[in-house]
């Protein structure tokens, strides 16, 4: 069996990190084996890629180099960690891939959603996420957790003015009706534990179908 593979996208301090820990703990405790991951990032390389993008000195780097940097450390992952992760039958759950992409380089950075789309279907090469969450919340509170969150450091992208960060909300909200089938939207404002509650919901179902469908493959 082919495991499944999750995306979590949202806005700066949504509570994806969070709540991918606690998910893999959830499902672990259950009998599955989890790999939890994050874009950009991941393996060596991509974390040496993130080190170059995010970091806060370099406010002159060109949009579309931002956009390829990106690309690259998500082919990269995708092929050493992603892909064989899923082979052997383990879920993955990804802090982001494509969909930040699209809304941070393609709508907020005003680079398209298409071109971007485009650059990307080269990099993942028809590997889309099962399923997507997309934890849905004003960018004015994200921004306010983060800021007084102990473990994050500001990045040169959470650096950004507030209305690019209102930008990638409504890139988001767009991803989320152009793709119904694949993006789920979470209330992010919510407690942990309704947050939690409502994601493993949705994830239990969905593995309740992968299971079924693959009873009627054997
Ligand atoms: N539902 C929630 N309600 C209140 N605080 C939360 C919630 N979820 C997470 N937090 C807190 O907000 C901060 C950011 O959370 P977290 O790192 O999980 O967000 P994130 O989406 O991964 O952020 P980023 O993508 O910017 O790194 C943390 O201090 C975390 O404890
Ligand atoms: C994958 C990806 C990420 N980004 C942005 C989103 C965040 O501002 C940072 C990553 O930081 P995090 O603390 O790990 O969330 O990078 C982006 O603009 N485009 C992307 O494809």
């Amino acid at each position: 069996m082919v495991g499944p593979f999750f995306s979590f996208e949202g806005p700066e301090g949504a509570g994806k990190t969070t709540i991918i820990a606690m998910l893999k703990d959830f499902l672990t405790e259950r009998g599955w084996e989890v790999v939890a991951t994050r874009e950009p990032g991941g393996i060596e390389i991509a974390e040496e890629i993130r080190s170059i993008i995010l970091n806060p000195a370099y406010i002159k780097m060109d949009g579309r180099t931002e956009a390829l940097l990106y690309a690259a450390a998500r082919r990269q992952h995708l092929v050493e960690k992603i892909i064989p992760a899923m082979t052997s039958g383990k879920i993955v759950l990804c802090d982001r891939f494509i969909d930040s992409s699209l809304a941070y380089q393609g709508f907020a950075r005003g680079l398209g959603m298409d071109e971007i789309l485009s650059i990307n279907q080269f990099a993942i090469d028809g590997y889309f996420p099962s399923l997507t969450f997309y934890f849905d919340l004003e960018p004015e509170v994200g921004l306010e957790r983060i800021r007084k969150s102990q473990q994050r450091e500001i990045n040169r992208l959470d650096m950004e003015s507030l209305s690019f960060h209102h930008k990638v909300r409504q890139g988001y909200l767009q991803l989320a009706q152009r793709f119904p089938e694949r993006i789920v939207q979470i209330d992010a404002s919510k407690p942990v534990d309704e947050v939690l509650a409502d994601t493993a919901h949705i994830i239990l179902k969905k593995l309740g179908e992968q299971e079924k469908s693959f009873d009627h493959e054997t």
